[in-house]
């Protein structure tokens, strides 16, 4: 048996990237590779994970202090998962780790102080004779417990932070910080009967009169067929422990204690109706299922259109897994944002679904956790998060909206949850599917190379038709004199569906940062000569700049283009759309759903469940109106601006705004009730927008994967973008500059090309300033290693993103 076990700590400092040694002690046995222990390190006691056993010097090694779970916390797909997401992402082992822990740490901390071993009062007494009264009640309320902890302190006084400190420094007090288990599940009694039944009734009649409530015990016990009771039981009989422990003493009765988790989420289980599979439903099953049987990894990318039935084939591919009782993972971009799809799957498997949300406290989290581990729940459904949920028999991830960007984490470790899904999937022989609409030009690539395999579904549910839709090119509307930001065919729109007691959807997408600059006469953008990147307009300087290549131009005062004076930076908000919908349509019930009305979470579930029972009638917003929902009663959708990502300077730009003209044109006429588009848009000719407009991805792809390829853009190669942090402007390009140099020197064989630095579209956070350097590349592991051998993973200065999804 190993005596010394390698481990990682939970403490998040990229310097403590290496497992530290410590001693098994005899008392802890069933310590593995994948356990949580609490260990010492410092003064401190922290929480670590065991990557390895080993037998070396035991003595010489601080000893494990105890173990957090009965079994092992992670098994050996997880831990593989962990040390590819470290080596891929380069964040350290310990980052990775702590992905896979609820809340981050499986211990709570308390801070608690103690007297030091030896004290000498009359030093004690010099020191407190100067102060306040307040420090000589402190220093005897901890002398007299032993052990105070901070909360305990802060009850006494509210200056609580100078006088420990003083007590620290004049070392009156010690730290004996406290540590205990996290979200441990909580427990219940099961009292059964130790002896035979004959036994027991014979007792039961020879047992005096005055000892009434065993008797009552025992007779309950008799009355059951299993002869068990529970402490529930026992309370509506009102029996108490006490007269448990009487029987038990006398070994007529055993006890065990079993663990009960709370479910935040415990429901009706009520399964839909049986629907009949459309033909590309059960085509794409025929594929699916063979998979999710043989136990073997494959990947598929399901790309329907908008109200083409996926989320039927991802029930029926999660029921077919849970027949081989393999479990589930399904993800989801926001919860918040699809109480649809959760709903669903609650119907079809009630509590064998556990849903992971924001909203949950760390020890729901953890419960809901063990429900997975313990094998009691079978589905998890969560944003990005419940792809590391300890799930043993992994048999199928789903990841619905596949091209969505919250699948990329933005803080460390930077991870995009596709790439861990196929390589945890991978390592547990489990299908995964991809599912879109517009699924990202990177997995489409990809499967025409033939790495995921393709299941088209080009129809609605009942051959529903495709809402039509009309392109308003704006110029045309200036043109004519109509300079209000609602197109006569919009107007036109919304009267129709007002008439009819119809619901319209209005998007807005003002998502993003600087004003772009814009010819309103010929709708010219203005861009970069060298990287056909629209211009930023920086307002402390007054200038255009491409973020790409850093060429300044000055604004000019006529279009270049048609020479037109009305040049505009470009930006109207929901707020000011909001107010010209009231004008035209006072009657109309508006509501409005962005970033300043969804200030709580579920804000956004509220309104969209509001406007789907019919409590608005126009829903206005940001992009989050576009998304997920399948509300029959929706016919008309108008975008106010389609070209609003277009023109950011981003290689991104048609891609983000194709699928969002798509997946917003896709909420409309999805029911029995015809649907129709009005797109208001600036660049009527631009492929994402005539793509968009056509529902046609093909011909949105066609034109994109030219442009990659042209520019070697991915999937033609991979992006890494490190981002230079100083606290002030100087030091931050002198930086950038010497770190671009070196990496030109260290990547020369590695084909790569050096891009910047450029300054981050938002240069400065918190006095912080950042500048930007992106590294393309076709040798990505080449690279990542360099970088990690120059030590840039550990570097505080720096943050690398590999595969950013925002280059800004
Ligand atoms: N076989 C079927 N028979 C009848 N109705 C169905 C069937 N399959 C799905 N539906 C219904 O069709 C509608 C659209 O399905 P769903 O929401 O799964 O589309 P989707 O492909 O996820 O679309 P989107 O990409 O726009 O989210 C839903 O109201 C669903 O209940
Ligand atoms: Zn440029």
């Amino acid at each position: 048996m190993s005596n010394t076990a390698q481990i990682i700590v939970n403490i998040p400092a990229r310097s403590l990237d290496k497992p530290f040694s410590y001693n098994i002690p005899i008392n802890l046995p069933n310590i593995q590779v994948g356990s949580r222990v609490l260990v010492p390190f410092g003064n401190r006691k922290v929480e670590g994970f065991v990557v390895g056993l080993a037998d070396e010097n035991p003595e010489t090694l601080k000893p494990i202090l105890d173990v957090l779970d009965d079994h092992p916390w992670f098994d050996s797909n997880m831990l593989a998962t962990a040390n590819w997401l470290s080596e891929y992402y380069l964040c350290s082992l310990g980052e990775a780790m702590r992905l896979f822990i609820p809340g981050q740490s499986g211990i709570r901390t308390q801070k608690a102080y103690q007297a030091p071993a030896e004290t000498d009062m009359k030093r004690v007494e010099a020191l407190l004779s100067c102060k306040p009264e307040e420090y000589r009640t402190t220093l005897t309320y901890i002398y007299e417990r032993g052990l105070a902890t901070l909360p305990e302190l802060t009850k006494l006084t509210g200056n609580m932070g100078a006088i420990i400190k003083f007590f620290l420094q004049h070392k009156l007090i010690v730290h004996a910080d406290t540590v205990s288990k996290r979200g441990k599940a909580n427990s219940t009694i099961i009292i059964k009967l130790a002896v035979s039944r004959e036994v027991a009734e014979q007792i039961e009649q020879t047992l005096p009169k005055s000892k009434t409530a065993q008797r009552r015990l025992l007779s309950a016990l008799l009355d059951t067929d299993t002869q068990e009771l529970t402490a529930a039981q026992l309370r509506s009989l009102s029996i108490t422990l006490e007269t448990v422990k009487r029987l038990a003493a006398q070994g007529l009765v055993t006890t065990r204690s079993v663990p009960v988790f709370r479910n935040s989420y415990a429901g009706s289980h009520q399964r839909t109706t049986e629907v009949t599979l459309t033909l590309e439903q059960s085509h794409a099953l025929q594929l699916i299922t063979p998979a999710i049987h043989s136990g073997i990894h494959r990947s598929f990318l399901i790309h329907g259109v908008t109200g083409s039935g996926k989320t039927l084939v991802y029930i029926k591919a999660v029921a077919e897994a849970r027949c081989l009782d393999r479990q589930a993972i399904i993800l989801v971009p926001e919860i918040a944002l699809t109480s649809q799809i959760v709903a669903r799957f609650k119907a079809e498997f009630g509590d064998d679904v556990v849903v992971m949300h924001s909203k949950l406290s760390v020890g729901e989290r953890h419960d809901a956790w063990r429900r997975l581990q313990t094998g009691q729940a079978g589905i998890v459904i969560g944003a990005r998060s419940a792809l590391f949920a300890p799930v043993s028999h992994l048999g199928l991830i789903i990841i619905d909206e596949e091209h969505e960007f919250t699948y990329k984490q933005e803080e460390t470790p930077r991870y995009h949850a596709r790439e861990v899904a196929l390589t945890r999937a991978r390592l547990s022989g489990a299908t995964v599917i991809l599912g879109s609409a517009t699924p990202a030009v990177e997995t489409y690539y990809q499967a025409l190379q033939g790495e995921h395999i393709l299941i088209p579904m080009n129809n609605r549910v009942d051959n529903t038709p495709m809402p039509p839709v009309t392109v308003v090119d704006m110029r045309q509307e200036l043109a004519q004199g109509r300079r209000s930001v609602i197109s006569q065919s919009l107007q036109d729109m919304l009267t129709e569906t007002l008439a009819k007691k119809e619901q319209a959807v209005i998007l807005l997408n003002r998502r993003g940062y600087s004003t772009f600059v814009l010819c309103r006469e010929c709708g010219h953008v203005l861009k970069c000569r060298h990287c056909d990147i629209s211009l930023v307009y920086h307002a402390p300087a007054n200038v255009l700049r491409c973020h790409y290549c850093q060429e300044r131009h000055t604004i000019p005062d006529t279009c270049p283009k048609c020479s037109s004076r009305y040049i505009r930076y470009f930006g109207a908000g929901t707020q000011k759309v909001e107010e010209a919908l009231t004008a035209l349509f006072p009657s109309a019930r508006i509501v409005r759903m962005d970033q300043d009305t969804t200030g709580g979470k579920m804000a956004h579930d509220r309104i969209l469940s509001a406007f789907a029972a019919g409590t608005y009638d126009i829903l206005l917003g940001t992009q989050m109106v576009a998304k997920g929902h399948d509300i029959p009663n929706v016919t008309a959708v108008g975008i106010i601006s389609a070209d609003t990502a277009l023109n950011l300077p981003d290689f991104r730009a048609a891609e983000k705004t194709f699928a969002l003209l798509t997946q917003a044109a896709g909420r409309a006429g999805r029911g029995a009730k015809a649907g129709q588009v009005v797109m208001q848009t600036y660049n009527p000719e631009h492929y994402a927008v005539t793509a968009g407009a056509a529902h046609n991805y093909q011909a949105f792809y066609q034109e994109e994967i030219v442009f990659r390829r042209q520019l070697d853009y991915p999937p033609f190669s991979n992006l890494i973008k490190i981002t230079v942090q100083a606290g002030d402007e100087i030091t931050v390009h002198r930086n950038a500059n010497l770190l671009a140099i070196e990496l030109t020197q260290s990547l020369t064989k590695t084909d790569s090309a050096i891009i910047g630095p450029f300054p981050a579209s938002v240069n400065k956070i918190k006095d912080v300033f950042r500048v930007n350097i992106l590294i393309k590349t076709q040798g990505l592991s080449t690279v990542t290693r360099q970088l990690s051998a120059l030590g840039m993973a550990s570097r505080r200065d720096l943050i690398v993103d590999i595969d950013p999804v925002n280059v800004l």
